[in-house]
């Protein structure tokens, strides 16, 4: 069904009175707004990136990037295999595809100029996926601290997405120092390819020459889960220096929550009234501190951070961009031009049902329900299994992005149903991915030796996650 649907929006493309197309949108995972005089970037890494359809792949990178050095590259999904009993896949003619555009971005740009999408929006840099830098580049000129708290965390080299946004970032930095025009990102980049430490590294920089402790960056993120990863990253790369981050996502109950964010001795009182410099928080907790919270105060407000911008913005989350916006004054005019940039998007992509199917392992190796495996970064995840057929290229995409992340080797295993098998393929086809799939057969009667030992496993997870939702 989806699939007919898909179809008959291709048809209609040239159509002018045709709906927005909802799946562009979700390129825009990471956006970074700056309070100060506005402007924007749209930082994109093509690399196979799946999520990316609105951009050919180029070399071209932003900025001044193109001679610091390249020493490292990022791998990709380096194995992708289609375990398939019943079919083989090169059983399907060219017929039973839809027709692929040679340049889809070319048949994108009307739609979203229909939409209203901002020309820099519109427009990406796009950035070479082999760009790599030491972390000692004098260009960088990361403080000591930095450094160290990179060496602790055996980090000598930074990945593509992150020298792309640390000179952008750094140059709206010191533009805005000398109160000059300071610029919004949006980024884009394939799943474990570093975007956390590409916004989390250039705030703590900004932010170390900082006096008095007020809350100046937050950052949002759409579930508890992945808060409270972005908080340990912000924490680790806090260390030896003066700022202090605060998580606030229902971790704990309010009222402690309230405790480690504000100090509730000062009166009503901006100076003092903080005890963070930085704020990791779900939307919904957000809105309850700027409502409920004496002495929270946004004033100081300077950065702001939408990680996973897209699911932020699908799902409406007690309308917290509102409420955001209300809280900001006057005088913070970019952030606020920033957010009713965002309220459009919000429109464009609050009817994505969100995924709630889940995926089971066979046999040892990974299982999450689809709503948290995106974005979530599990050490050392070597495989992943698709127990069950994606239903779509995205949902797919996040859940084999558990593993080759930070530029190691990954598998993924997709067990295909012989009903499953049409749409499987097609959605591959469609993603320009099917050449990459492996057709791997077996034989029925060796899996016959494992069933048993299989239905245990089954039973097992049942029972836990059971308990598990019980709690
Ligand atoms: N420069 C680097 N060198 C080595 N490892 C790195 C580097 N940058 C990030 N990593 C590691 O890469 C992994 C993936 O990073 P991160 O979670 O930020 O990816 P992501 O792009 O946000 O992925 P997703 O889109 O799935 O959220 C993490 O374990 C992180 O510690």
């Amino acid at each position: 069904m989806k699939e007919q649907q898909h179809s008959k929006k291709r048809s209609s493309k040239s159509k002018s009175n045709k709906s927005p197309k909802k799946s562009k949108l979700l390129n825009y995972k990471k956006y970074i707004g700056k309070d100060a005089n506005h402007e924007s970037e749209h930082i994109d890494q093509t690399n196979n990136n799946f999520d990316n359809v609105i951009n050919p792949h180029t070399s071209e990178i932003n900025e001044d990037p193109s001679n610091l050095e390249q020493e490292e590259s990022l791998s990709e999904y380096n194995n992708d295999f289609l375990i398939d009993s019943n079919h083989d896949l090169q059983d399907l003619t060219e017929n039973d595809y839809d027709p692929i555009p040679e340049n889809d971005s070319e048949l994108e740009r009307p739609d979203l100029d229909l939409i209203g999408v901002p020309e820099w929006l519109k427009s990406p840099k796009i950035v070479d996926s082999n760009l790599s830098c030491s972390i000692s580049d004098s260009r960088l000129a990361l403080s000591e601290q930095t450094l160290l708290n990179c060496k602790k965390e055996n980090i000598s080299a930074f990945f593509a997405v992150q020298v792309a946004a640390f000179s952008l970032l750094k140059s709206i930095f010191i533009s805005l120092k000398y109160s000059e025009r300071a610029r919004d990102i949006c980024v884009s980049a394939p799943t474990g390819s570093g975007k956390t430490l590409a916004y989390a590294i250039p705030i703590i920089e900004k932010l170390l020459s900082r006096v008095v402790r007020r809350l100046r960056a937050i950052i949002v993120l759409p579930t508890k889960d992945l808060a409270s990863q972005v908080k340990s990253v912000f924490d680790k790369f806090c260390r030896g220096t003066h700022l202090r981050v605060g998580l606030a996502s229902g971790e704990v109950s309010f009222v402690k929550e309230q405790q480690t964010l504000v100090n509730s001795t000062v009166e009503n009182s901006i100076e003092e009234s903080s005890k963070v410099d930085i704020l990791v928080c779900t939307p919904g907790r957000l809105i309850n501190h700027i409502t409920q919270t004496p002495n929270f105060y946004l004033d100081s407000l300077e950065i702001l951070v939408m990680d996973e911008a897209d699911r932020l913005m699908s799902q409406g989350y007690n309308d917290w961009l509102n409420i955001l916006y209300k809280a900001l004054s006057a005088g913070q005019n970019t952030l606020k031009r920033v957010l009713s940039g965002m309220f459009f998007l919000q429109e464009a992509t609050c009817t994505i049902p969100p995924p709630t199917e889940l995926s089971v392992p066979f046999r040892s190796v990974l299982f999450k329900i689809d709503i948290v495996s995106r974005g979530i970064d599990i050490e050392n995840v070597d495989t992943v299994i698709n127990y069950d057929v994606p239903i779509s290229m995205n949902q797919y995409i996040h859940r084999v992005g558990r593993t080759a992340r930070a530029g190691k080797a990954g598998s993924a295993y997709s067990l295909v149903g012989s009903h499953e098998a049409r749409h499987f393929r097609k959605m591959q086809h469609t993603a320009n991915h099917l050449k990459k799939l492996k057709n791997l057969k077996f034989n029925p009667e060796v899996v016959q030796e494992y069933e048993e030992l299989y239905q245990t496993c089954l039973d097992e997870l049942k029972e836990l996650y059971v308990s598990k939702s019980k709690d």
